[in-house]
C-alpha cells in the first residue's frame, strides 16, 4: 500500500488538492483519512466548554486512533471510522466502514506533525497558500458550510489558530518531500503528484510480483 500525507494551514486547499488527485489516479482505489474525523469526542464536557477549545495544537487529535487505524489497513484489515461534526464539536456516533486499498491518502492541518505517524508515509506532501488567502477562505467556508459567523472565525483565527499554525504546522513543511503552491489553481502540480503517485504504485507492484 502506498502511504501519502498531505498538510497544509487551514484553508491552503488541501482538501481540494487530494479531490484532484483522486480525478486523476489510474489505480484500483484509494482511501482518505481526514485528520478532521480524528478529533477528540469531547462528550464529557459541555457544548459551550466545547466551543472554546484548542482545536489547532496536536494534542487535539486523536493520534493513538489515527496511527492505529493506518496501520490495520496496511496489514490488510478494514477499520471504522469515526465521523465528526464542525457543529457539535464532538463525534457523531456514525462510523464509516473502510476497506483497504492500495492507496492511502491521509489529509488534515496536523499529519506531518507526529513523529510516529510520519514514519508509515511514502510520500509527504505540504500545500502552501499565504495566510491571507488562507483568512480569506476559511471565513467564506465556516460560515457558509460549518454554522459558524465571522466574529467567532476571526477570534478563533487570533487566539489559536495563527499562533498554532507558526508553532506546529508551518514547521512541519520541513517534513514534506513536495510543496504544493496553492494560490490559484495549480494543474501542474497535481499532474506531478498524480504522476508521481502512479509511478511509485508501479513500482511497488513490480516488487511485489518480484517476491
Ligand atoms: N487554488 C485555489 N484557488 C481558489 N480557491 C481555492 C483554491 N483551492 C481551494 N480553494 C477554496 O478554498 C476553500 C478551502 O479549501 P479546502 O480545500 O477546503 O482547504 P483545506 O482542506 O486545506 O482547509 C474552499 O472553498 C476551496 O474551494
Ligand atoms: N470543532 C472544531 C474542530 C476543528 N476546527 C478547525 O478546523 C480546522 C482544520 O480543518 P481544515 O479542513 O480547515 O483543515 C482547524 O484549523 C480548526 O480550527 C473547528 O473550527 N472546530
Amino acid at each position: 500500500m502506498l502511504v501519502i500525507g498531505i498538510a497544509g494551514g487551514t484553508g491552503s486547499g488541501k482538501t481540494t488538492v487530494v479531490n484532484k488527485i483522486l480525478q486523476q489516479l489510474n489505480t484500483e482505489g484509494v482511501n482518505v483519512l481526514s485528520q478532521d474525523n480524528y478529533y477528540h469526542d469531547n462528550q464529557q464536557l459541555t457544548l459551550s466548554e466545547r466551543e472554546v477549545l484548542n482545536y489547532d495544537h496536536p494534542k487535539s487529535i486523536d493520534f493513538e486512533l489515527l496511527i492505529q487505524h493506518v496501520k490495520a489497513l496496511k496489514r490488510g484489515e478494514s477499520i471504522e471510522q469515526p465521523l465528526y461534526s464542525f457543529v457539535t464539536h464532538s463525534r457523531t456516533g456514525d462510523h464509516l466502514l473502510i476497506e483497504p486499498k492500495n492507496v492511502l491518502i491521509v489529509e488534515g492541518i496536523l499529519v506531518l506533525t507526529n513523529a510516529e505517524l510520519l514514519k508509515e508515509y511514502n510520500l509527504k506532501v505540504f500545500v502552501h497558500a499565504d495566510s491571507d488567502e488562507r483568512l480569506i477562505r476559511r471565513i467564506r467556508r465556516d460560515t457558509q458550510e460549518r454554522g459558524r459567523d465571522l466574529q467567532e472565525v476571526l477570534h478563533r483565527y487570533q487566539t489559536t489558530l495563527k499562533p498554532m499554525h507558526q508553532e506546529f504546522i508551518e514547521p512541519s513543511k520541513n517534513e514534506a518531500d513536495l510543496i504544493v503552491p496553492n494560490m490559484k489553481q495549480n494543474t501542474v502540480a497535481i499532474d506531478f503528484l498524480s504522476t508521481v503517485i502512479n509511478n511509485t504504485l508501479k513500482k511497488q507492484t513490480r516488487h511485489e510480483n518480484t517476491n
